[in-house]
């Protein structure tokens, strides 16, 4: 089997009395588009927190790249690839689309440019930034303030962000919160285009989304995973569905 992108072993996290994560083990595979879904209160959130680092796990490992980041800070495992976007706003609504992927992957190459001019070190910038850009058929709007840009298209910058950073894995929580049928339609588009290309783990809400862009649906139910297999299977799934659709209908 191929090693995965990102492994989660049995991770268990509560608050309080509440165990919101309860024995959680997953894992994604290279170019795969990994979704996890669940009702309202699931734990989905927090288990994508303790997945980029920002909450730390009572107990079990996440190993990511073969390494264990269990106690690694955010900044570190971002460096080591693995870039969240949405639910985080990273967008500078003053600058342009490109100033924004620019920064980002300022961020990202350090001091790699140091020995550059500063005239040489600009345009090799602006040429990953565009190649991002391009990624998320943002080209066009390049020099548009990011205040100017609507809705979905702040999304497909906040994409245009993750990317510039090379990420190993992507963790997308709700792309579509919040986008019209017609943006959503396109960031659906737009992520079925880097199918493949990257690991993306996917929280979303939008049912349709998920089953047309996932190769595996992950369900999680009061902090436990109920199932995890291909979409057909997990629609199929008659737990899945009881606990979707409560018992009646299921039956
Ligand atoms: N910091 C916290 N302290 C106490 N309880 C929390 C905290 N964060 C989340 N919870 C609780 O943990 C449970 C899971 O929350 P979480 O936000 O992870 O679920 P979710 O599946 O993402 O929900 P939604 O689909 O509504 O966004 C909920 O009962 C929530 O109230």
């Amino acid at each position: 089997m191929v090693e995965p992108v990102l492994r989660l072993d049995g991770l268990r996290k509560r608050f309080g009395g509440l165990t919101v994560t309860d024995a959680v083990s997953l894992a994604v595979a290279p170019g795969e588009i990994h979704a996890v879904i669940g009702p309202n209160g699931a734990g989905k959130t927090t288990l994508i927190h303790q997945v980029s680092g920002t909450l730390r796990p009572d107990a079990g490992r996440v190993l990511f790249a073969g390494q264990d980041v269990t106690g690694l800070p955010l900044a570190r495992r971002a460096r080591l690839g693995l870039a969240r976007s949405f639910q985080i706003t990273s967008v500078l609504p003053g600058f342009s689309a490109l100033e924004n992927v620019a920064l980002a992957v300022q961020g990202r190459s350090g001091s790699s440019f140091r020995f550059l001019r500063p005239a040489a070190a600009e345009a090799m910038l602006n040429e990953a930034a565009m190649a991002a850009l391009a990624q998320t058929g943002l080209a066009g709007r390049a020099a548009v303030p990011a205040a100017a840009l609507s809705h979905g298209e702040r999304r497909q910058l906040e994409l245009a962000i993750a990317l510039a950073m090379q990420p190993r894995l992507l963790l997308l929580d709700e792309p579509l919160a919040g986008t019209g049928p017609e943006e959503a339609e396109r960031l659906v588009a737009l992520l079925q285009g880097l199918r493949g290309r990257y690991a993306i783990l996917l929280v979303e809400h939008d049912m349709a989304a998920v089953f047309a862009l996932a190769d595996r649906v992950s369900v999680l139910v009061q902090g436990r995973l109920l199932a995890s297999g291909a979409p057909a299977a997990i629609r199929a799934d008659p737990a899945v569905r009881v606990a979707y659709l409560g018992e009646d209908e299921a039956a």
